[in-house]
């Protein structure tokens, strides 16, 4: 099967670095699809060439340019569009006879750990979907009204975990750690917690870090004053909200 990818920016290029296949793909002059396939394989051509060529078409330019894009368009195909808010109502008024999945990836899919979430549909398509986003990653369906926040804590989510590394492992050079080593320390940190947050819960990883009266209890407390948690909160309410 081959994918087709309209935009070939941060996102395509991460999708198409986990399925590790030749891609066909598209840009709106850049190069970057020609540096995709550089990489990949395939080709670069414009968007109505991909949509003939590919099996299925993944829309991956920005939301705003989803008419734009479309106006040019005459082939039917399956279309798979990751944009951010754009509803699959809105994606079929421009993609009348096109069926249209609606996924919301992340970047971690380029190393095969993405989550992607599925909005749930009756179309027959839908599996062959999933199947293709679990190639990279995990998928998780939720109902379409759903989308937009699961979407702020997996589409936006490495960037915030990200930010999180960066914060700690600042303070552990500030504190004498050469800079590789405290990157990996904070990096192998997260990582291990994520795998252990799959057998347990929270509040019982917690409990079993934090001695009472011990340095845990001291961490924890400080970052309750910093307001972490409702900075985590506001970062929803805006992401969602805006
Ligand atoms: N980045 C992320 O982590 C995530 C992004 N998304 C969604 O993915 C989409 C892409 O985001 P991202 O990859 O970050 O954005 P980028 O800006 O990195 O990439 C956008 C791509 O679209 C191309 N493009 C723009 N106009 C056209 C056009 N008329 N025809 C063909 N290609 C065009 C751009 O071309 P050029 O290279 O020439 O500028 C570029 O290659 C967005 O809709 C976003 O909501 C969803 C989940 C996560
Ligand atoms: O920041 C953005 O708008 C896109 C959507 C999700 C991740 N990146």
């Amino acid at each position: 099967m081959r994918i087709g990818f309209i935009g070939a920016g941060n996102m395509a290029s991460a999708l198409a670095r986990g399925w590790g296949k030749p891609v066909y793909a598209s840009d709106s002059g850049s190069g970057r699809a020609q540096q995709l396939v550089d990489e990949l394989g395939g080709e670069a051509l414009t968007n109505e060439q991909v949509f003939e060529r590919a099996d299925v078409v993944i829309l991956a330019h920005k939301p705003y340019q989803l008419e734009a894009v479309a106006e040019g368009i005459t082939t039917d195909k399956l279309v798979v569009s990751i944009l951010g808010r754009a509803t699959v109502a809105e994606i079929e008024a421009v993609y009348p006879r096109s069926p249209v999945i609606r996924v919301e990836p992340n970047t971690p899919t380029a190393v095969r750990r993405g989550v992607s979430v599925l909005a749930a549909s009756d179309r027959p398509e839908a599996q062959l979907v999933k199947d293709l986003f679990e190639r990279v990653g995990s998928v998780v369906e939720v109902p379409e009204r759903l989308l937009d926040v699961a979407g702020a804590v997996t589409g936006v989510g490495p960037a915030y975990w990200a930010l999180f590394v960066e914060a700690y492992t600042d303070a552990a050079i500030r504190h004498g750690i050469p800079a590789a080593q405290a990157a990996t320390l904070v990096t192998e940190t997260m990582a291990g917690t994520a795998a252990l947050l799959t057998q347990t819960d929270t509040l019982a990883l917690r409990r079993g870090v934090t001695s009472p009266g011990g340095s845990t209890a001291r961490g924890l407390a400080a970052l309750e004053r910093g307001g972490v948690r409702a900075a985590l909160a506001q970062a929803m309410d805006d992401v969602v909200g805006g």
